[in-house]
């Protein structure tokens, strides 16, 4: 198949391109590069020895994802592209609701002008109501209490209607529990910028130095250890989780929801643990206040997508930390920053291939 991938240059989405290369498909990526580098997309050519082809581009010009659709005319899109920090969402409500709601828009408005009509979109646990029911199915209740989450519940009830109007089109909505850990090689892996909003790329930068103590946002939530419970799913699981669903809409017609996770929950000093172990020592942390909006607990009940998919998480806590350690290790400051002014999109998929050593590289 020939698939093409918005947001494949970041972190869930390199992955996923290199299982799709690995497998045989034709993968061309849809990616302005504003959460990510070119450099992952070259160590996934290095990986799969071929290629994807980068089209560099933003989900807000229309026009560009009109004429990339129509220009590559894919059997697939997985849609990855977007923003996606909470606490960024509640400062920049209008930058989400358009990057997010009517960059989905502008790219399925593309697809139907293309003639494209199959579909895998990257949703969120985070649009489940908050629940004592657990582990959470798809049927739940959805009630996002953020901005953020709000765009993922938008843009599912849009695929929703979309797939009412037209039963051509073939739709995988996937609810993503907490995406953590690395490709085992320790080349690709997360790159936050900044101080990173969530526990376990937080942990990776103490173990390498970068940050002195882990906080542990409550101690007092009514779960085992009193600290927060979820549901962290590896990487690696979660991108193959996309393959499954692409092979699932080559048969099936319909709008189709999917929880990733792995069904059961650690809590934030079993991750502390697991990380302490996989890099060799006892990682520093403080007790601190909660953080306003979190909630206790939640993990989902991924059957539906066993039964349906036959997918199933192979991956525990202990295998997301050694590989987010491997890759947190080998690059300690992430990827190389580029400074890609005045470089041209060629000479960037050159970069990517190979055939071209280095772009420019700030100090
Ligand atoms: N990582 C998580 O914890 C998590 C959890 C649930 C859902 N998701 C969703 O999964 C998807 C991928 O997440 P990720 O962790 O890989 O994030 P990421 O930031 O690493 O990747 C997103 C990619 O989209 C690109 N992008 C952003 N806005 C764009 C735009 N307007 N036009 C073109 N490209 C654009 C970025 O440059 C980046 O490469 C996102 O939709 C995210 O909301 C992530
Ligand atoms: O420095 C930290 C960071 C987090 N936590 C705790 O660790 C747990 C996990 O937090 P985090 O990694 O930030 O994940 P979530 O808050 O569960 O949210 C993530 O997972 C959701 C479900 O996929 C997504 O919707 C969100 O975008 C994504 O940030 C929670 O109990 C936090 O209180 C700490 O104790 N210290």
């Amino acid at each position: 198949m020939h698939v093409l991938v918005t947001g494949g240059a970041g972190y869930i989405g390199s992955h996923a391109v290199l299982l799709l290369l690995e497998a045989g498909h034709k993968v061309s990526v849809f990616d302005n590069l504003s959460n990510s580098s070119p450099e992952s997309l070259r160590r996934v050519r290095d990986m799969s020895n071929s290629a994807p082809e980068l089209f560099i581009g933003d989900l807000l010009d229309s026009d560009r994802l009109d004429s990339v659709l129509s220009q590559t005319k894919p059997d697939a899109v997985i849609h990855f592209g977007g923003l996606k920090a909470v606490g960024e969402s509640v400062e920049k409500p209008i930058s989400y609701y358009q990057n997010n709601v009517v960059g989905t828009l502008n790219l399925v408005s593309a697809m139907e002008k293309a003639g494209v009509k199959r579909l895998v979109f990257s949703s969120s646990a985070t649009v489940y109501a908050e629940s004592t029911q657990l582990p959470l199915v798809e049927d739940a209740q959805r009630a996002a209490s953020n901005p953020y989450g709000r765009t993922k519940l938008h843009i599912e009830q849009i695929l929703e209607d979309l797939a009412v109007s037209d039963s051509s089109w073939s739709i995988a909505t996937l609810r993503y529990f907490n995406p953590v850990g690395a490709h085992p090689s320790g080349n690709i892996g997360e790159d936050p910028q900044g101080i990173p909003n969530n526990l376990m790329p937080f942990i990776a930068q103490v173990a390498v130095g970068r940050r002195s103590e882990v906080q542990v946002f409550g101690n007092d939530y009514p779960t085992y250890d009193g600290t927060g419970v979820r549901d962290y799913i590896h990487v690696m699981d979660l991108a193959q989780g996309h393959l499954d669903a692409l092979d699932f809409l080559n048969t099936h017609t319909g709008q189709y929801v999917w929880n990733l996770g792995t069904g059961s929950g650690t809590s934030v000093l079993d991750v502390i643990g697991a990380f302490s172990r996989a890099c060799g020592r006892q990682l520093p942390y403080k007790l601190v206040e909660r953080r306003p909006g979190d909630i206790a607990e939640y993990y989902g009940d991924p059957t539906t997508a066993r039964l349906e998919l036959g997918w199933k998480a192979e991956r525990g806590v202990e295998e997301m930390a050694r590989d987010m350690w491997e890759w947190q290790s080998k690059n300690p400051a992430g990827y190389p920053d580029y400074d890609l002014d005045g470089i041209s999109e060629e000479e960037i998929n050159e970069f990517i291939r190979g055939s071209r050593a280095t772009i420019a590289k700030q100090d």
